[in-house]
């Protein structure tokens, strides 16, 4: 697989210079919107989002053929510390969960159509416990952008990117504090299920991460240090589809928080993505508002791997369904408003 980029700083540069949506697609999708046999706005962000996927694919009438769910899996040290209501080990278990067709993520990519892939990234080599140290040098960060970037088809049309790692929601809450600030807290959830005393267990490690690491404006050195190989999985992938101009639909607290590196680097970074949906993560909600994205669904789901962004392809789909296959008055000899 050829590499487009060898260093950080080529992969910035790569995000810079990313492309935007056409504009005159997105103009000829408007107005073709304006047509359609409904009253205006009466089919509320349905409408918004079909005229968004119009302008990133450079059509007026798209259609959502190629759907794609990608899951990333990776081990962490932080769990250490007694992080997670799980072991570790349950990150390869549902690896193969995956594979072999058992997860939920399973049934939702195939309930819209979705192909599913997993990719683990060096289970046998967790990342660093970054209460102590950077979770990963700089080789490792660039190996799991490089793997994400590479695991996108480029004839996908829409992206939902997913994760599976035990302790992972430490590591998420310990960016969206490095990058946004406020208090340890604000961002740190119960992730699997701890307990009260786990929660305040992980609070701490959250605090003594982002004290030992400092505040982050850069993206990606929150990302190195206190990421993990499948969040920067997820970060390579979705800067991939904006490099192809291919909508991505985020998933929960951890993809967000990967995705935030993004931004972090280069603001506007996330324009081709949608927010799925919020979980009950706590910190997500802010997390979104932080991100400027509305999320399309609230169905109290923590579970990750994809699925609430997997269940948003369906919104997506009859978004893109009504606005591509309806009549417009004139087609119909219905008289408009
Ligand atoms: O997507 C979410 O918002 C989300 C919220 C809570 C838990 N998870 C999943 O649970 C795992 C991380 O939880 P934890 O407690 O081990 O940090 C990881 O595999 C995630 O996919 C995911
Ligand atoms: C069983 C299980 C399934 C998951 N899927 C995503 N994260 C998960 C965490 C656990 C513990």
């Amino acid at each position: 697989m050829s590499q487009p980029f060898h260093t950080l700083d080529d992969f910035r540069t790569l995000l810079a210079q990313a492309p935007s949506p056409d504009s005159s697609a997105r103009a000829q999708a408007e107005a073709r919107n304006g047509q359609l046999t409904k009253p205006p706005g009466a089919l509320g962000r349905l409408e918004d989002l079909a005229i968004w996927y119009a302008g990133w694919r450079g059509t007026d009438r798209p259609a959502i053929t190629a759907p794609q769910v990608v899951i990333f899996a990776g081990n962490h040290g932080i769990t250490a510390q007694g992080v997670s209501a799980f072991p570790a080990e349950v990150t390869e278990q549902m690896v193969l969960n995956f594979r072999t067709g058992g997860a939920a993520i399973n049934q939702l990519s195939k309930t819209f159509g979705a192909t599913m892939t997993v990719h683990a990234l060096s289970l046998d080599r967790p990342t660093a416990d970054f209460t102590q140290r950077a979770a990963m040098t700089e080789a490792d960060l660039l190996e799991a952008l490089q793997t994400g970037w590479n695991e996108v088809n480029a004839d996908t049309d829409l992206l939902v990117t997913g994760e599976m790692g035990i302790g992972n929601t430490t590591s998420a809450a310990a960016i969206a504090h490095a990058l946004y600030g406020g208090a340890a807290a604000d961002w740190t959830g119960r992730g699997t299920g701890v307990d009260d005393a786990g929660l305040a267990n992980k609070t701490r490690v959250v605090a003594e991460a982002v004290a030992l690491h400092g505040a982050q404006g850069d993206g990606l050195a929150a990302l190195r240090r206190l990421g993990g190989r499948e969040l920067a999985a997820m970060a390579g992938a979705i800067a991939r589809a904006r490099a192809l101009r291919i909508p991505v639909i985020l998933d929960g607290f951890i993809c967000c928080a990967a995705a935030a590196c993004l931004d972090a680097t280069v603001p506007g970074a996330l324009d081709h993505c949608v927010a799925g949906h919020v979980s009950a993560e706590a910190g997500h909600d802010a997390l979104l508002a932080k991100l400027d994205k509305t999320p399309l669904l609230s169905l109290g789901l923590r579970l990750g791997e994809g699925s609430g962004a997997a269940l948003a392809i369906g919104v997506l789909q009859a978004a893109i369904a009504c606005h591509s296959g309806m009549s417009t008055f004139a087609e119909a000899g219905v008289a408009d408003g």
